[in-house]
């Protein structure tokens, strides 16, 4: 049986509620759940916060604001109320029966998101993950839903309540899943290998959804991408073969956008998806300047990085969409980060100097080193000439002294094979 199931939520209507104490910080996530919704084809058709510091516990507003977000929602007819924030299954109860009306908390709404764009077989057994994860810790209290949600269920023992039939069913399905997907993730892993034996540099566009990481990949690679104003369009990485001017090839590879307050169950389940930005050599972060959060938003990703430990990898800081800045918007940003790069992916400006960018932090990684290599193995240098430079060789009786440059996993496998 599958457990998961999306939602018709198309055209229906919505409203965001939040809690919290920086007025400027509440409106700036209102913004990005009404972004969030539209992805969803949900209308948010009004908003409304409460200024406290920790939500109320058994109903997450307070008794007052509560009573007025019921009259909101009669008198705009609303479908739906979401709730900005990751909320307990009491809250979500509470509100559920005082509003009469259906409840989704902030986890929800992205998983939901995520449910729609999952493509591939590893994409949609994350989610489900995810899902299932999310839900464990809320059956309590469900009945009615998961009457819904159990009726394909014949597996029920005498005298067993349905809540702990669901219980095991969901935990059996969460090992099935975690097996399939430690299956998966040792193909890509051998995938992996074969990238590092061949020495393909490995480059990741990575930042904030919607920032503009499949455009880039795809006006650097000329090749087909997925684009969508939408957030999260893209949940599952995409790698281009690219050939810098150098002539050195690199993959370039587009990930899952971060955002702020990535729920940890999507976090544990797309923990293969994330980890491939780990494997990187270089990361490109890129950052939408024309939205007037990219700091905050910049600051978010930045943390994803640290949270999945890929915050010791070289990084490259790119502004994009600068076709929509004015001038001194981009003067503003270039004072605070002299190194970063300025860029509109759509728009094709820019991109030489990344790239060029690219090629001096590909080759900054490079080690110089002087090897002695018996004569009889000189062979092995050779062989292995589009992977490393040889700068010197000075002939001795019996061996060669070689001065090779690359990176320093290929000068280590060299060593190795002259030493054996
Ligand atoms: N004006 C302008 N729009 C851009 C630029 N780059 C991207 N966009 C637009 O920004 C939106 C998001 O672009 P995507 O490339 O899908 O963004 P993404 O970072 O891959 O987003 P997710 O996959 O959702 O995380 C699309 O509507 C793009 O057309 C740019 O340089 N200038
Ligand atoms: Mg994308």
């Amino acid at each position: 049986m599958k457990l998961l199931k999306t939602r018709d939520l198309e055209g229906k209507k919505a409203i965001v509620v939040a809690v919290g104490k920086d007025e400027e910080k509440i409106k700036e996530s209102l913004e990005e759940m009404k972004g969030l919704c539209k992805t969803l084809g949900v209308d948010v058709v009004e908003w409304l916060w409460q200024k406290r510091s920790k939500p109320d516990p058994a109903t997450y507003l307070g008794r007052g604001k509560l009573q007025k977000l019921k009259e909101i929602v009669e008198f705009c007819e609303a479908d739906l109320v979401v709730v900005d924030d990751e909320i307990t299954p009491v809250q979500s109860k509470n509100m559920r029966e005082y509003l009469e009306t259906e409840v989704l908390d902030r986890t929800q709404v992205i998983l939901e998101i995520f449910a729609r764009h999952a493509t591939s077989e590893e994409g949609k057994l994350q989610v489900e993950m995810a899902s299932l994860l999310y839900e464990l810790p809320r059956l309590v209290g469900r009945g009615e839903e998961l009457s819904r949600l159990g009726g394909g269920i014949g597996t029920r023992g005498p005298g067993e309540p349905l809540l702990e039939v669901l219980r095991r069913h969901i935990k059996n399905r969460i090992s099935q899943l975690r097996k399939r997907l430690k299956e998966i993730e040792k193909e890509r892993e051998v995938q992996r290998k074969q990238r590092l034996e061949k020495k393909i540099p490995h480059v990741s566009i990575v930042g904030y959804t919607n920032a503009g990481k499949s455009t880039l990949l795809k006006s650097l690679t000329e090749s087909d991408v997925y684009i969508a104003d939408k957030l999260f369009a893209t949940l599952e990485p995409v790698t281009r073969r690219l050939k810098l001017k150098s002539g050195k090839i690199i993959l370039v590879s587009d990930t899952v956008g971060f955002i702020r307050k990535l729920p940890h169950t999507i976090v544990s389940a797309f923990k293969a998806t994330l980890e491939e930005v780990k494997y990187s050599d270089v990361l490109i972060h890129l950052v939408d300047a024309s939205d007037p959060y990219a700091e905050e938003k910049m600051r978010a990703s930045e943390k994803v990085l640290e949270e999945i430990g890929a915050d010791r990898i070289p990084r490259i800081l790119v502004f994009n969409k600068i076709d929509l800045c004015p001038e001194d918007r981009i003067e503003a940003l270039k004072w605070k980060y002299p190194e970063a790069l300025f860029i509109s992916a759509e728009k094709k400006i820019g991109l030489d100097r990344l790239l060029e960018k690219l090629e001096e932090v590909l080759s900054q990684r490079d080690v110089q080193e002087t090897i002695e290599v018996p004569i009889e193995k000189i062979g092995l240098v050779y062989a292995m000439k589009d992977r490393l430079e040889i700068l010197n060789e000075e002939y001795r009786d019996s061996y060669v002294l070689v001065t090779v440059k690359a990176d320093k996993d290929t000068v280590e496998l060299l060593k190795g094979k002259v030493a054996s």
